[in-house]
């Protein structure tokens, strides 16, 4: 439950949600929804929506699916996100699965003590990382150090690499597939860096996947430190909530349990369809605005990385060609958008004076943990005055524009509400996903340039062998881009493959015109 709060805190704390209300009095007033017990409010006032779809069907259908029914059709899945914050919803053998995965986190977490581990290095991409990072920058700072990396880029290999002490690390390896190549190349990275310290990397290691993966069973082998199981029918999306995002925060010092109890709360208040339900708010905003970006403005350093988890979560969830009845209908939600006030310095200027083609969210927490002791920085006004201050001026500029948005209120940034605010989103999708008919749980078009860059990568291969002729003419215009990167690799170049190539490059090597198959990079099954 959220924290308790002292009587000036509460007064100030309602006063100023009085302040960002009172702003819109001149807006609809049937759309805002205040929660006390969820310490949120969402205000939906600037947006001139009109009356709200039906939803009943909607709601039926996350009934169902949070019943256990496969709400992901085209890959036969059930989808148990919910299930992760409140097990008893669950069906009774994941239930027993999902609480030994909170003791093996604590169990973990001891041991990281006992065994002086002072940093962790967390390898993983899109839902292996971006909940991970959003925590440990939201709740942070951690009581242990945490590095990333989450592309394959050997720019950032070596500028997070170089920072890590082997010794003391702990290296998380997340992959729901256990087969993403990003995370697979970060990890061979990572053991050279062990193995170049003199430090085993084994017992320091553990594989987060699931059971079976490539990756489970590498860890197996080598004898990791641990493994941790990942569920189908959690996605990479909304896996913040499994062993992804808790165990990370338990190293990290969190607390994991308010994490999951604010995200429960939510799911109990958004569960229901009726006026107090603040995830409605957003899908009627969604619905009403199709077409519109949405800019999510969030008020605090802590939040700056909302914006991009959000990214994720609706534009993989809700960017679809399809329809649940195979219909084409390419619909989507851009999201875009760092924090405020320094977006006040960058996006903003278009954002009042160029095309009126998005709503913005604002993100506001109240209480911030070092508020208290925010200098006077002019008579009697202190920098957090100045942050609560620039959001309400920036919305009232907007609306003056005739630009819409909706502000969400939250308490402060702790466990508790965060848990409430991913959640919030979390059911939106959902239930969004559900009125416009579409799979929120799938993700069959990021396999394609996948599979597109398994053939650029033989064809790479061909022309650093000089085998000019498996390049066809539509590759022309690659070929020259090829060119000049392979002639700038090979002035000081390394062996061009490594001695753990995997078989598929290798075979691949031998036969010139055959394009790497999509196993070397899919590797298998789409997670999400
Ligand atoms: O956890 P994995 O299997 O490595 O996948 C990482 C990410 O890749 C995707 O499957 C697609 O890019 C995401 O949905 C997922 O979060």
């Amino acid at each position: 439950m959220p924290q308790a709060f002292n009587s000036r805190n509460a007064r100030f704390i309602w006063a100023a949600i009085g302040a960002l209300a009172d702003d819109a009095a001149h807006c609809d007033a049937d759309t805002i929804v205040r929660s006390k017990s969820l310490g949120l409010t969402v205000d939906a006032r600037r947006l001139q929506l009109p009356s709200a779809p039906p939803l009943q069907e909607a709601f039926e259908s996350m009934a169902a699916l949070e019943r256990g029914e496969v709400a992901n059709p085209d890959e036969g899945r059930q989808v148990g996100h919910y299930w992760l914050r409140d097990p008893g919803l669950a069906p009774e053998e994941i239930r027993e699965e999902i609480y030994s995965s909170w003791a093996q986190i604590d169990y973990l977490t001891r041991e990281a003590s006992a065994r002086n581990v002072t940093s962790l290095l967390l390898l993983g991409i899109g839902g292996s990382a971006l909940g991970p990072q959003l925590l440990s920058e939201a709740l942070g700072p951690g009581s242990r150090r945490i590095a990333f990396l989450d592309n394959t880029d050997p720019d950032g290999f070596h500028m997070v690499l170089s920072t890590i002490e082997p010794a003391s690390t702990w290296v998380l390896v997340m992959s729901k597939s256990g087969g993403t190549v990003e995370t697979r190349n970060a990890l061979i990275e990572t053991k050279a860096h062990f193995r170049s310290r003199g430090v085993d990397f084994a017992s320091r290691s553990l594989a987060v996947t699931c059971a079976g993966s490539r990756l489970d069973q590498m860890a197996i082998k080598e004898n990791w430190r641990d493994r941790l199981h990942l569920w189908e029918f959690v996605g990479g999306r909304t896996s913040w909530a499994s062993v992804v995002g808790l165990l990370p925060a338990a190293l990290l010092g969190m607390d994991w349990r308010s994490l999951l109890r604010g995200a429960a709360a939510c799911d109990a208040s958004t569960r229901v369809a009726d006026a107090e339900n603040p995830a409605t708010l957003l899908v009627r905003a969604w619905h009403s605005l199709a077409g519109r970006a949405m800019v999510v403005l969030p008020y605090r350093d802590r939040l700056q990385l909302f914006g991009r988890y959000l990214q994720q979560l609706v534009m993989e969830s809700l960017g679809k060609a399809r329809d649940v009845q195979g219909t084409l209908v390419n619909h989507g939600l851009t999201v875009y958008g760092n924090k405020g006030s320094t977006d006040q310095h960058a996006l903003l200027q278009q954002l009042l004076d160029g095309p009126d083609d998005y709503f913005a969210v604002f993100v506001a927490a109240l209480e911030g943990a070092h508020d208290k002791e925010s200098k006077e920085v002019e008579t009697g006004v202190t920098s957090s005055d100045y942050l609560l201050a620039f959001l309400i001026g920036t919305r009232r500029a907007l609306t003056a524009a005739g630009r819409r948005s909706l502000t969400i209120t939250l308490q402060r940034v702790d466990a508790f509400h965060l848990g409430v605010l991913l959640a919030l989103f979390e059911r939106a999708v959902g239930l969004y996903a559900a009125l416009i008919g579409v799979n929120a749980y799938n993700q069959p078009a990021v396999e394609s340039g996948k599979r597109a860059a398994s053939r650029v990568l033989a064809l790479m291969l061909n022309l650093r062998d000089n085998v000019t002729s498996a390049a066809s003419d539509a590759d022309q215009d690659d070929v020259e881009m090829l060119r000049e990167y392979l002639a700038l690799q090979q002035s000081e170049r390394k062996p061009s493959l490594p001695t753990h190539a995997t078989p598929q490059l290798q075979a691949c090597k031998r036969n010139r015109t055959e394009s790497l198959s999509s196993q070397a990079l899919c590797d298998g099954s789409e997670t999400g």
